[in-house]
């Protein structure tokens, strides 16, 4: 584009190119010759032939019908020749490293005229940073992987380690010492949760849900029982390995005969005679990231219960993809173990502990979950306000259908009281040490995603009738919507079940009862 010369015309001139076999069009001030195009037109060329579109002006009618970013591919600008004399363009979609222009497109804090109690220049610094490393490097990958099913690329998984992402993304602590994040925008003595919370929201918000979980979820859950339980040598020879992005990790919990109901796991670990080793049988399901991990932290039953054991990829370890909603990119697996051996140094806690090596991350776990579930939350609310406002029905936007505002304010009021909890959590993280977090947050927390996923799952249904047919359809304007409401049940799902995890919080709060209360 940078090196055509565009002729700049009057809207009369452009009038004159009327004729099917002399066709242009005016989209926001840029002239396109469509008369070759029209016979490729995915639309067909029937739908150029309409006289008031004809060298004429056909922004509103474009952009009922096409995503702006139809018009930012190569072969679409090529068929520009011309701009409108001393007329400039006002239409814009995403604008990378920017923050949203729509309202609800960003938290309160981002939005202008608005303040909050928690987020200091350090937040700030990250959130701009973040969002341009983001846009640039994450952004393309997210899109295209979702769409071919290939892992992340490794050139992303690279960029992140120098910026230390994965690091930031096992949250405040130790780990984070003496490492230069995000290029210093931020010291590891200042890092908090509402850091955290800004690495993980900037990079889900491309919206590809499968690429989310691609993006190292398995490291998330499946490092902290090393970093917090594993041997000295585990711990200096695996971690710095994962963080730099080198090597791979999953959690292999779950399993086809029981779900995440760890009393019920079949997988054995035996040891051998002399002691030394574990002898590990059996099988894992819903791996994240399992296709393509290393490593493994393993949920196993012993002699005296349940035990968590770290387990190399090798022989006897066998990975097959699962088909699920979302895309391959997650790697998603089925793992069988036959006969794996393993030192008893990798153990993982006392042998027996392992339902507390589990429950020791569940509130870290579930908190990051309802981070990204309501960034891509966000989005949909943000596609459903472009909509609204751009596609007309009966002569008038869809916005000016009571129904249709009335849907809008269920979006909006339910993503905003998500987002305040979220906050506040947050803030209790911050304030409590990792005691407190399990004594006061474990069940909060598990309201709180419960209310995320049930809200995100709301949105996603009231977005698809706003949407009518585009909602369930893979390409074109509804595009996120359909992505969205085809995978917001993985929110909801994984975890902890919606219902487990509403159940775990009024538990907490009916042990928590002061037993000399009456009405
Ligand atoms: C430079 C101008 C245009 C380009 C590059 C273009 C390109 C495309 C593309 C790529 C699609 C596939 C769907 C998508 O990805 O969104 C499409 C669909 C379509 N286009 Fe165009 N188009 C242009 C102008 C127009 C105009 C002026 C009309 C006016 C009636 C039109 C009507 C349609 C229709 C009806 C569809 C099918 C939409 C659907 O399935 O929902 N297009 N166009």
């Amino acid at each position: 584009m940078a090196s055509k010369q565009l002729k700049e015309l009057s809207r009369e001139e452009v009038a004159q190119h009327n004729k099917p076999d002399d066709l242009w069009v005016i989209i926001d001030t840029k002239v396109y010759d469509v008369t070759r195009f029209k016979n490729l037109h995915p639309g067909g060329a029937v739908v150029f032939f309409d006289e008031e579109l004809m060298g004429q002006d056909a922004t509103e009618t474009f952009y009922s019908l096409h995503r702006h970013e139809v018009l930012e591919k190569p072969q679409y600008q090529r068929l520009v020749i011309g701009t409108i004399k001393d007329e400039k363009p006002e239409i814009f979609s995403r604008i990378p490293s920017e923050l949203s222009k729509i309202p609800y497109g960003e938290p309160t804090w981002l939005t202008e005229g608005f303040h909050s109690p928690f987020y200091k220049e350090s937040h700030k610094r990250l959130q701009k940073a973040m969002r341009a490393f983001a846009d640039e490097v994450i952004y393309p990958d997210a899109v295209a992987r979702e769409e071919d099913g290939k892992r992340p690329s490794l050139s992303v998984i690279d960029k992140m380690a120098a910026m230390e992402i994965h690091a930031m993304r096992m949250g405040p602590g130790k780990h984070l010492k003496g490492r230069t994040l995000m290029g210093g925008v931020v010291t590891p003595e200042e890092f908090d949760y509402f850091h955290e919370l800004i690495v993980s929201q900037e990079i889900c918000r491309h919206g590809q849900r499968g690429y989310a979980d691609a993006l190292n979820a398995g490291v998330v859950i499946g490092l902290p029982p090393i970093m917090n339980f594993g041997s000295d040598e585990l711990r200096s020879r695996i971690v710095p390995e994962v963080l730099s992005g080198k090597k791979f990790i999953s959690l292999a919990i779950s399993e086809a005969f029981a779900g995440s109901d760890v009393q019920g796991l079949m997988t054995s670990a035996t040891k051998t005679e002399d002691g030394k080793h574990w002898i590990i049988n059996g099988t894992k399901k819903w791996i994240t990231n399992g296709m393509f991990s290393d490593y493994f932290t393993v949920g196993c039953r012993t002699d005296n219960g349940f035990t968590v054991i770290f387990v190399e990829r090798g022989e006897g370890v066998e990975t097959k993809p699962i088909k699920t909603a979302y895309s391959p990119t997650a790697g998603t697996a089925y793992i069988t173990f036959e006969n794996v051996k393993v030192p008893v140094e990798n153990t993982l806690g006392p042998e027996g502990s392992g339902v507390f090596v589990m429950l020791s991350n569940f509130n870290h776990e579930r908190w990051m979950m309802c981070t990204g579930a309501l960034v891509t939350q966000r989005l949909c609310v943000e596609e459903c306000l472009k909509w609204v406002t751009q596609r007309k029905a009966f002569g008038k936007p869809l916005s000016a259908q009571a129904v249709v505002r009335s849907k809008l304010a269920g979006m909006i009021a339910r993503l905003e009281s998500c987002q305040a909890w979220l906050e506040n959590i947050t803030h209790q993280m911050c304030n409590m040490s990792y005691k407190e977090q399990a004594k006061y947050l474990a069940g909060p927390i598990g309201l709180l995603k419960m209310q995320i996923t049930r809200s995100g799952q709301e949105t996603a249904r009231d977005a698809v009738q706003v949407f009518g047919g585009r909602g369930i359809t893979k390409t074109g304007m509804g595009k996120y919507i359909e992505l969205y409401h085809r995978t917001v049940p993985f929110d909801s799902i994984l975890g902890g079940a919606e219902d487990v995890l509403g159940d775990l919080g009024v538990r907490q709060a009916i042990r928590n009862m002061p037993k000399n209360a009456r009405l």
